[in-house]
């Protein structure tokens, strides 16, 4: 009984101190920490940080309060905004801006949507865009020769080819083609092996781990040493961030659809990372209190009241979890926006490499 009582007690402890933490770094805009993964001067992001990001009104470390809900929204938005600079600086300096090239295969509603919204946040952003679409049934040859002429553009530095490929399509084949250089995606398998190995780098971190490890940097949540788990396994989320997270010296334990015991070995974690596109998959039973949330996932379900008939909901149950969990990303106005300022800022990233542009 002494040992339950204590290690409630130390749990108890551990969430208190977690959300003291994550307060705190809010008040203090520990937005300001030197830690980011967006490679561009420092001292700009964070005076930007400072002055664009507000914090929440209410700063009480009580345990009853909920969970801080982290706006990537808003997050997104400064980076963006950094990168608009960045990219006039180059154009004033050298006359180059950065280029992007998407190719969607296909009519998937939702692949249309995140592509358009993409390509405006490129404009917004100063940076070119071109799009290539083909149609649905179009041969695996016409979408290699797409590929290889934008290899060959000198005013592209990233291509997009938007996933899921409709069925036919060899996807291995495909991502394989891409130049190296220009796989702002970091689907590459040479990006993928690089980003796995240690004493290497990769070229490109794939833009929705990337933007996950950016918010809880942002957030003054410490890594290392931290129980993480990834929920999925999927080559553009799960493994990715469970690498990313591993390198940043968290204990990392993947669940995925054939774990036996998933809710135990979540409830172990203090940062959780979900992309199972499971709708309330992560109740609250699943979370140790104090717990920091990413949700990732992006599950369209049917809503005849909004515009699209469809709206995008989370794997977590989040009135739940923001009872347990000290910092918790929304669905929509999570990840997903971040995931899109990562891919301009990797597309910035190629440009001035191309350019030798510093
Ligand atoms: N080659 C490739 N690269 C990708 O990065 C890629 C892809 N294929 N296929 C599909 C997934 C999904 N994805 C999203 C991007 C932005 C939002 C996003 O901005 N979401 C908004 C809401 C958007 C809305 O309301 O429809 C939000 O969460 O607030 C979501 C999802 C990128 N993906
Ligand atoms: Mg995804």
């Amino acid at each position: 009984m002494m040992e339950i009582m204590s290690s409630i007690e130390r749990r108890m402890a551990a969430a208190w101190h977690n959300k003291y933490v994550i307060r705190r770094a809010i008040s203090t805009q520990i937005l300001m920490s030197p830690q980011s993964l967006v490679s561009l001067d420092l001292p700009e992001i964070w005076t930007a940080a400072a002055d664009n990001l507000r914090p929440p009104t209410s700063l009480n470390c009580s345990n009853e309060q909920d969970a801080v809900v982290i706006d990537g929204k808003l997050i997104a938005e400064d980076i963006r905004s950094t990168i608009a600079t960045e990219v006039r600086r180059m154009k004033e300096s050298i006359g180059k801006v950065p280029g992007l090239a998407v190719i969607l295969v296909g009519q998937r509603r939702d692949s249309q949507t995140y592509v358009r919204n993409k390509i405006k946040a490129c404009e917004e952003a100063g940076i070119k865009s071109l799009f290539h679409e083909l149609p649905e049934d179009c041969p695996e040859d016409a979408v290699l020769s797409v590929v290889s002429s934008f290899n060959e553009d000198p005013t592209i530095h990233g291509i997009l080819v938007q996933l899921p490929l409709p069925q036919h399509l060899d996807e291995v084949k495909i991502l394989n083609a891409l130049s190296l250089e220009k796989d702002v995606d970091g689907f590459h398998p040479m990006n993928m092996g690089n980003l796995a190995m240690r004493g290497r780098e990769p070229l490109f971190i794939p833009c929705t781990p990337k933007g996950c490890i950016e918010l809880l940097f942002r957030f003054g949540v410490e890594i290392m040493g931290k129980n993480a788990v990834v929920i999925g396994r999927s080559n553009v989320v799960g493994l990715p961030t469970s690498l990313l997270l591993q390198r940043y010296h968290a204990t990392v334990s993947v669940v995925h659809a054939l774990t036996n015991n998933p809710e135990e070995i979540t409830s172990e974690a203090d940062i959780v990372v979900t992309a199972a596109g499971v709708p309330n998959l992560v109740r609250s039973n699943w979370l140790k209190p104090g717990a920091v949330v990413i949700d990732v996932g992006t599950c369209p379900i049917e809503d005849p009241s909004s515009e699209f008939g469809y709206r995008l909901v989370g794997d977590v149950c989040h009135e739940e979890a923001v009872k347990v969990a000290s910092a918790i990303t929304p669905v929509p106005g999570g990840v997903g926006p971040m995931t899109i300022a990562m891919l301009l800022s990797n597309t910035l990233d190629s440009a001035k490499r191309a350019y030798e542009f510093v």
